[in-house]
């Protein structure tokens, strides 16, 4: 029988919740991700305030900085305190509201940006150089050792201050020279063990496979650190390396909010966080009921707006155009098999997401127009639903838009 109870024993069902492929729990899809927790680095504060055309206000901030502990993401990056002082009373307010989540606060490989950090409060610093001995030659005029010695420097300075240090190389995927890559991270590693290390595909130009073996390859330098993956979505492909390099090992990911970010942004948390939970079974901790409150809120903050068909948090990802969508629907629902996962993976509370319902347009069929005759109480015979979806259709196309209620109701009239 292909009923409830059969479904409830997939691993990629749960009730209520999400229907996604039992493809991913199949011989070694999974990767080894099921029953994994990893950590959220959410760095909509630091990356995400790098995206063009907007700046965040001081009461912004904070507000952002509530809503990612409200969402349950591991740490903040509450952003760089050498960029200004507004940032700095930003980072320091944070870190006064003595949130769950811990604040992080970026710096370059400089002390001044390590005692500035100090000076704002936090326990927790990224230090950070680029990675890319191309540019670190031509741009900067140092050599390797001059790297090392500088990351050695600075990272040390702050582990002395007592803060929580992480290592971060950027612009690490473009680097040829694995010799140079392994000498600088164990010299690194050597002299003073940071707390992680982040490797960082700054360009989002590794494939998602080269993202493991980037991590696979760092296991094997350095096999008694903890890895942390960070990325950006120049191909796309942003989620999918996140995917890959956790399953290599990594054991936190950077990620922002509706994929703010420095040019194309970075992999967003939404739908790295509902990946991995739903599609993999890996704990992130995030509260995931709370992730529309939290896309509408940058929404809102950033001036940027999210498409309807965005993954995860698509405004009107839930609303079914399609004529043959809406009729399974109904034929389940009169029969009483209540799955909501049918026209889309998971049920859009699991994200906070409003209900779906059916909306009118060029696509609809006759169940669509079923459904808008029982909600305004009207009945027509064959021959009119016939035409009323007719008119529906037509009228869709003419407007390319969906039809309002009022619009339905106009044509009803006409018809009956
Ligand atoms: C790929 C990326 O995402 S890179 C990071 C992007 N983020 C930012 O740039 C943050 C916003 N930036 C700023 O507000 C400013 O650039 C500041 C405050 C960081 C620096 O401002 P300025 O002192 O005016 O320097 P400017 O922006 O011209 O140049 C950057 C400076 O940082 C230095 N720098 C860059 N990386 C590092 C590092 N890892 N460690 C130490 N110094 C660094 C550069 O050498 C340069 O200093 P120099 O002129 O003495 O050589
Ligand atoms: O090093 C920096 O300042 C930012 C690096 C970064 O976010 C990246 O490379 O993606």
């Amino acid at each position: 029988m292909y009923d409830i109870e059969r479904l409830k024993k997939q691993r990629s069902f749960k009730e209520g919740e999400y229907w996604a492929s039992p493809l991913n729990f199949m011989g070694d899809n999974n990767m080894g991700l099921d029953g994994r927790s990893i950590k959220i680095h959410d760095v909509t504060l630091r990356d995400g305030e790098q995206t063009s055309n907007l700046a965040f206000s001081m009461a912004d901030r904070l507000r952002i900085a509530e809503a990612l502990n409200e969402l349950g993401v591991a740490r903040i990056e509450a952003g760089m305190p050498i960029i200004s002082e507004e940032v700095r009373q930003g980072i320091r307010q944070m870190v006064d509201m003595n949130l769950d989540s811990e604040v992080v606060g970026f710096c370059r490989t400089d002390r001044i940006d390590v005692d500035l950090a100090e000076q704002c409060g936090v326990k927790s610093v990224i230090v950070e150089h680029i990675m890319n001995p191309y540019l670190i030659q031509q741009a900067y005029g140092i050599d390797k050792q001059q790297v090392i010695d500088n990351c050695i420097d600075v990272v040390s300075y702050a582990q002395e201050k007592g803060l929580k240090t992480t290592f971060m190389g950027w612009d690490l995927t473009r680097a040829d020279d694995f010799d140079y890559l392994e000498d600088v991270y164990t010299q690194i590693f050597n002299a003073c063990a940071p707390e992680s290390i982040v490797l960082v595909d700054t360009l989002g130009c590794a494939l998602p496979r080269s993202a493991g073996y980037l991590v696979k390859q760092f296991k094997e330098w350095l096999p008694d650190t903890v890895l942390e993956y960070h990325n950006h979505n120049e191909f796309g492909v942003a989620n999918a390396g996140m995917l890959e390099a956790v399953a290599a090992g990594a054991e936190v990911v950077h990620t922002s909010v509706n994929g703010l970010g420095e040019r194309t942004g970075n992999a967003s948390t939404e739908e790295v966080v509902v990946m991995l939970e739903v599609l993999a079974g890996v704990d992130t901790g995030v509260n995931l009921n709370k992730i529309m409150e939290t896309s509408i809120l940058l929404e809102n903050i950033t001036n940027q707006a999210v498409g309807p068909n965005k993954p995860i948090v698509g405004r009107g990802l839930f609303n079914s155009e399609s004529g043959i969508g809406v009729d399974i629907m109904r034929k389940l629902d009169s029969i009483g098999f209540e799955v909501p996962e049918v026209t889309g993976a998971f049920a859009s509370s699991l994200v906070g997401q409003p209900d779906g319902q059916p909306v009118l347009g060029k696509n609809s069929g006759r169940s669509t127009i079923a459904h808008f005759l029982e909600k305004h109480g009207l009945e027509a015979t064959k021959e009119q639903m016939g035409e009323i979806t007719d008119r529906v259709k037509a009228e869709g196309r003419i407007q390319r838009k969906l039809l309002s209620d009022t619009q339905f109701l106009a044509i009803c009239e006409k018809v009956l």
